[in-house]
């Protein structure tokens, strides 16, 4: 790590203050994976929200979706995701459909910065294929199903605040990327003890 990459990521720290770091994008897109290297950098908590929807529930999300259908994973995602915007400084991982609901998209708008990993279908596919955790893959055609969200989602993941397109890079250097983007677009906001001398 370069003095100089340290330095950037304390500047974004200072400058979110206390605002979480959201990351959106389908499935496979890295946002667990790099939201964890990202929160390293940043020395802030990570959280993946689909992890604390399974604490929540005390089950699985494939059993979830078996049990209770998605309608009731989208309710308690979307109740999960209220109270972790919450939390202040945290890089905050959601699920493919977090950001498809309004309220949580609204609560993202008003107290965190989004960042969009974006990612074409075949780094997808190739992505999801070690894991058969997603239950919404599990049909006879995962890539027409990835193909139908993609249509449905990337128009609403469009209007997060940043976008870091995925490419064949490390997750180390696709955090760093992040850290740069965040950085961009943080420029001219106040850092956080430049508002608050005390
Ligand atoms: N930049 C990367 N380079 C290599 N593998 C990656 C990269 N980003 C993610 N992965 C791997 O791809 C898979 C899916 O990533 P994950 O973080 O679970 O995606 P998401 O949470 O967006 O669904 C995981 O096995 C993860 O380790
Ligand atoms: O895209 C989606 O609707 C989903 C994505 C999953 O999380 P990842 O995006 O981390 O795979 C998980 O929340 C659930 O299987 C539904
Ligand atoms: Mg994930």
């Amino acid at each position: 790590m370069t003095e100089q990459s340290t330095d950037m990521a304390g500047e974004v720290a200072a400058r979110l203050n206390g605002r979480p770091i959201v990351l959106i994008g389908m499935m496979g897109a890295g946002k667990s994976a790099i939201g964890r290297k990202l929160a390293a950098r940043l020395d802030w908590p990570f959280v993946d929200a689909d992890h604390e929807i399974e604490a929540a529930a005390n089950m699985s999300i494939p059993d979830i979706f078996e049990a209770y259908g998605e309608p009731e994973f989208r309710r308690l995602e979307a109740s999960v995701m209220a109270r972790l915007l919450d939390a202040g400084s945290s890089v905050l991982a959601t699920g493919g459909g977090a950001f498809m609901n309004a309220d949580t998209r609204a609560a993202i708008a008003a107290s965190a910065v989004s960042v969009w990993l974006s990612a074409d279908i075949d780094l997808l596919m190739a992505r999801v294929a070690r894991k058969s955790t997603r239950p919404l893959l599990k049909a006879p055609d995962p890539r027409a199903v990835m193909q139908k969200l993609i249509d449905e989602r990337y128009p609403v993941y469009a209007r997060a605040d940043v976008t870091v397109a995925s490419r064949d890079a490390s997750k180390e250097e696709m955090a760093q990327t992040v850290i740069e983007a965040l950085h961009d677009h943080l420029a001219g906001t106040p850092e956080k003890a430049a508002q608050d001398p005390t």
